[in-house]
């Protein structure tokens, strides 16, 4: 037997790799078997270029747990390794490699990515001893055994070993007992070893004999080594893809599409992409793809790599070519990962497109799901937008779907308004706006629905880019000024009753929390409704991304949603109210008025004559008498108001009429509703 001791400068490295390394312990399992698949396909390469003379024969690794000793083997009939191979490779290159990653991020833990080829010395973060039994390929070799406890210090000794290749014997430690067990082992291979291209076997497969799970004599292969983003494209159907989804998220609904992707140059990757579906949060549906590195699982968070907006997608990305040692900032900024991600984008703009051209009807039927993607890219990712801009779809409250050239050239003759400017009419919600929608599409436009989670944001974004245009929702105006035409129809009513009409009606308004109304008059169409409410476009948007996003734009959020009631002075309820109102309060008021008028008039004489003065010069008397007028304007106002007030509390009609807007616009709820709903069963 030999001894000696591992080159290293630290004096003892496994502290330290079981301190820096804590939180991954378990990829120790993916490094060795991938430290078995290199050696494999190494084999099978000198074979294959005649450097191997030998039986390469069954190559399957072989994983075994001793409960009872504690240990996990890795069984391997790769190139194995001679006495001087272990002293090169083991005892000088690992050790030195991880001792040089480790001296890297000794200060910067978090800058490790959290998972790396520690290689071969991570099985020492779950052991307290390490056995390599092997056999080298070369002819004539001794087999060796290499052990070490953790310490520097190694022993390496001759060996009867028959087989080529090599076991890694593992006695585990205390502390990850956890690991000996025929369950966690499994999960682990399930993991990271399900797509690896070596056959790995691990215990034997099971069968159900007289109602019970026994054990046949055939051998479990846990990994498809094979798997489909390794096939070629023009051999696969629509099934594969779908089965090999539901194998990789066994409780998700079928995907919506898939990508297939295959580049070789300037990098090397594969993978498949699938669009899911996803309900209605966004964020349970991210990192959700795999990447692997040649067949070996690496992780699923991928942000850095693909485009953000493609995190919502699923699916696995191969690439031998993404570094994985390094911290996620290095990881943005390297050339190699910028040109993978812009690539990922290209594709999937590529495939949408080939979809929309050649399925349109099977792209419409799923735009619904698929929407969130498109608008997620199109908001944050520029060449997407030139991309999608092809096929990205409008649809509108008739559920038809349109290309924003089609739908441009439908609405360009009717909704351009008096400035030349083309308006989008919209509803985010065709229950809740269903009244405004119709007065819309009665004047012959047409209403699109943008019910989306992302809708508030590319609204705002698509009116950045279509030129000359904007979008307005239906109920943010009256049907007749959504589009600003030239003609105006007449207000009939007079100054002096829109003044009543004003006190009348905003006495009457139900106190809401958080909502302020301002009584205004349009001349609508005599049929049109008597009351509406709306919301002015600017400030509800506002409001919304602020609720949305914050930012600078966040006091927007916290202030009260305004609206407009408006009052159709040409509706003959209207002017039923005007009628009443002069009947029980006309004459009182107007007297009142004419007072308050003539006093007014004087009001401004005397603030007139003020202004040309200085302070000093005004006289007394003037001065007294403006403070009178002004008192006595105030007390008239209170009178008629109080008038105009307590005619509007008795007039059912007024009351009613506001319900009836709030009801349209689906305000009217609790309370307000059930009194609604009394009176109007007291009416008939
Ligand atoms: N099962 C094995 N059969 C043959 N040689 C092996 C085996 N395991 C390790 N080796 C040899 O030991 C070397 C060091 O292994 P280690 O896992 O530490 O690093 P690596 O495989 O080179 O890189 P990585 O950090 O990516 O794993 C390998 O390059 C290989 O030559």
């Amino acid at each position: 037997m030999q001894k000696g001791k591992i080159g290293i400068s630290t004096e003892n490295i496994f502290p330290i790799i079981k301190k820096y390394l804590y939180s991954d312990h378990e990829i120790f399992l993916r490094e060795l078997i991938s430290n078995a698949v290199d050696a494999t396909q190494k084999l099978n390469t000198l074979a294959r270029i005649g450097d191997y003379k030998g039986e390469v024969g069954d190559t399957t690794i072989r994983v075994s747990v001793d409960e009872e000793k504690n240990t996990i083997t890795i069984s391997d009939r790769g190139i194995g390794m001679t006495a001087d191979e272990i002293e090169k490779y083991i005892n000088q290159v690992a050790f030195s490699g991880a001792n040089e990653f480790l001296e890297k991020y000794k200060n910067d833990a978090n800058a490790i990515i959290g998972h790396f080829g520690m290689g071969f010395y991570s099985s020492f973060m779950v052991s307290e001893k390490v056995e390599i039994h092997t056999l080298s390929h070369k002819e004539g070799s001794q087999a060796v055994k290499w052990e070490c406890d953790g310490s520097p210090e190694y022993t390496i000794e001759e060996i009867d070993k028959k087989e080529r290749g090599t076991d890694i014997v593992l006695y585990i430690d205390d502390e990850n007992k956890n690991f000996v067990s025929k369950d966690e082992i499994n999960r682990l291979l399930k993991k990271y070893c399900g797509f690896l291209p070596v056959p790995v076997a691990f215990g034997k497969k099971t069968e159900w004999k007289d109602g019970k799970e026994v054990e046949t004599d055939e051998e479990n292969i846990i990994n498809d080594t094979n798997p489909l983003w390794t096939q070629a494209p023009s051999n696969l159907k629509d099934e594969d893809y779908n089965k090999f989804y539901r194998d990789l998220y066994p409780m998700a609904e079928d995907p919506l599409f898939n990508i297939h992707l295959n580049v070789d140059y300037p990098f090397n990757l594969t993978g498949i992409l699938y669009f899911p579906k996803i309900k209605n949060n966004i964020e349970v549906q991210r990192n959700k793809i795999q990447l692997y590195c040649n067949q070996v699982y690496v992780t699923d968070s991928v942000e850095g790599i693909v485009p953000e907006f493609l995190t919502l997608l699923h699916g696995v990305i191969d690439s031998p070519d993404i570094p994985l040692n390094v911290s996620r900032s290095y990881l943005q900024s390297d050339s190699n990962v910028k040109k993978i991600s812009s690539h990922i984008t290209k594709k999937v703009a590529d495939r949408l497109d080939e979809i929309f051209k050649t399925e349109r009807q099977s792209f419409e039927n799923k735009w619904d799901d698929l929407k969130i993607f498109i608008e997620y890219g199109m908001l944050t990712d520029e060449k997407f937008y030139d991309r999608a801009q092809k096929f990205a779809l409008l649809k509108n409250t008739d559920g038809k779907f349109f290309t924003f050239d089609e739908y441009k050239n439908i609405i360009k003759d009717s909704q351009t308004d008096k400035d030349n400017q083309l308006v989008y009419l919209y509803a985010t919600d065709a229950q809740d706006q269903f009244s405004f929608i119709e007065a819309a599409k009665n004047k012959g436009y047409d209403v699109l629905l943008m019910d989306g989670q992302l809708d508030t944001h590319y609204i705002n974004h698509l009116e950045q880019k279509f030129e000359g245009a904007r979008f307005v929702r239906v109920d943010s105006d009256v049907p007749e000024k959504l589009i600003p035409k030239e003609e105006q129809t007449e207000l009939k009513l007079t100054e002096a009753e829109k003044d009543n009409l004003t006190t009348i009606f905003s006495s009457q308004v139900p106190n809401m929390e958080k909502a302020n109304f301002v009584v205004s008059f349009e001349a609508l169409a005599a049929d049109d409704k008597p009351v509406m409410i709306t919301q002015q476009e600017f400030m509800r948007r506002m409001k919304e991304m602020s609720q949305n996003g914050g930012g600078p734009m966040a006091f927007y959020g916290e202030m009260p949603d305004s609206y407009n009631l408006v009052v159709n002075g040409n509706h003959e309820l209207i002017q039923r109210v005007v009628k009443d109102c002069e009947e029980a309060v006309g004459e009182s008021v107007s007297s009142l008025r004419g007072k308050m008028e003539s006093l007014e008039s004087r009001k401004s004489e005397l603030e007139k004559s003020k202004e040309d003065k200085k302070e000093e010069e005004v006289p007394q008397a003037e001065k007294e008498e403006l403070e009178d007028v002004e008192k006595k304007v105030t007390e008239l106002r209170g009178k008629k108001d109080e008038a105009l007030q307590g005619f509007a509390s008795k007039n059912k009609l007024v009351s009613q009429l506001i319900d009836l807007a709030l009801l349209s616009n689906n305000m009217l709820k609790g309370e307000a509703l059930n009194r609604f709903v009394k009176r109007s069963i007291d009416l008939i």
